[in-house]
């Protein structure tokens, strides 16, 4: 691999920096995904709803007040964490960033639940866009939008099980990066294959 002699120009977005965090960031941003696990898997009495609705408001209160720009806040800017203290992605762990490919390992959790013991079909393209999206920059190629992204679902994805996704760029041709990963089990079993085309900004371009 070359870097990209444009590597810097990335169209309207701006270069990527990691933020700094305090400690307690990551366990707070793990306890909520423990809030979304529980939200969408309890049956409560009124009482019990009562005392987490006021404490959830309780909760909102405390953090309103530190809202802040895109870039501004770490969520999603901190690579050590899972979902780089992201809340929307997929709380996985990056463990290879190279520019022959990234891998990252992670479960699908009781929120990513579409039905009967599966994760959500929709998730899976949250997955391979993220890791599609590290994968190109990795590889040394300017931060690009994804032009189209196939899926295809060979098995049900189990909840709760270590799986891991790796991917790697196919070709480059001018603009454009070709990228292909897979979703496997521990036991080196096909759960779904994705490819994407990814494309470099224009300047000025979002
Ligand atoms: C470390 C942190 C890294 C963070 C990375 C963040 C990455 C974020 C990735 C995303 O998820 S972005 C969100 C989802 N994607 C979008 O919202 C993209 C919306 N679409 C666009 O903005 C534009 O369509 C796009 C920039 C992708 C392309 O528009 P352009 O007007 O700049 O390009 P153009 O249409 O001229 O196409 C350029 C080339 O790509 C080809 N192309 C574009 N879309 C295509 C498509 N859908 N299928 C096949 N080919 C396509 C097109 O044919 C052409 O090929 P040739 O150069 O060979 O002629």
């Amino acid at each position: 691999m070359a870097v990209d002699e444009h590597y810097n120009e990335h169209g309207g977005f701006p270069k990527f920096e990691t933020a700094k965090v305090e400690p307690e960031y990551g366990e707070l941003i793990e306890a909520l995904r423990r809030v979304q696990d529980l939200a969408v898997s309890v049956d409560m009495p009124a009482d019990a709803l009562k005392a987490a609705l006021a404490q959830t408001q309780q909760l909102v209160a405390t953090m309103e007040p530190h809202v802040v720009p895109e870039r501004k806040t770490p969520a999603g800017r901190v690579p050590r964490l899972p979902g780089r203290g992201s809340l929307l992605m997929l709380p996985w762990t990056v463990e290879k960033f190279d520019a022959d490919g990234v891998r990252s390992r992670g479960v699908f959790r009781r929120f990513h639940l579409g039905g009967n013991g599966a994760a959500h079909g929709g998730t899976l393209p949250l997955l391979f866009d993220d890791l599609f999206g590290l994968t190109q920059h990795a590889y040394g190629r300017p931060i690009s939008r994804t032009a189209y992204l196939h899926v295809n679902y060979r098995k049900i994805t189990p909840l709760n099980q270590p799986l891991v996704v790796e991917g790697h760029v196919d070709k480059v041709e001018g603009r454009k990066t070709f990228i292909s990963a897979t979703l496997k089990n521990e036991d080196g079993e096909l759960i779904a294959d994705s490819d994407a085309l990814m494309v470099q900004l224009l300047p000025g371009q979002q």
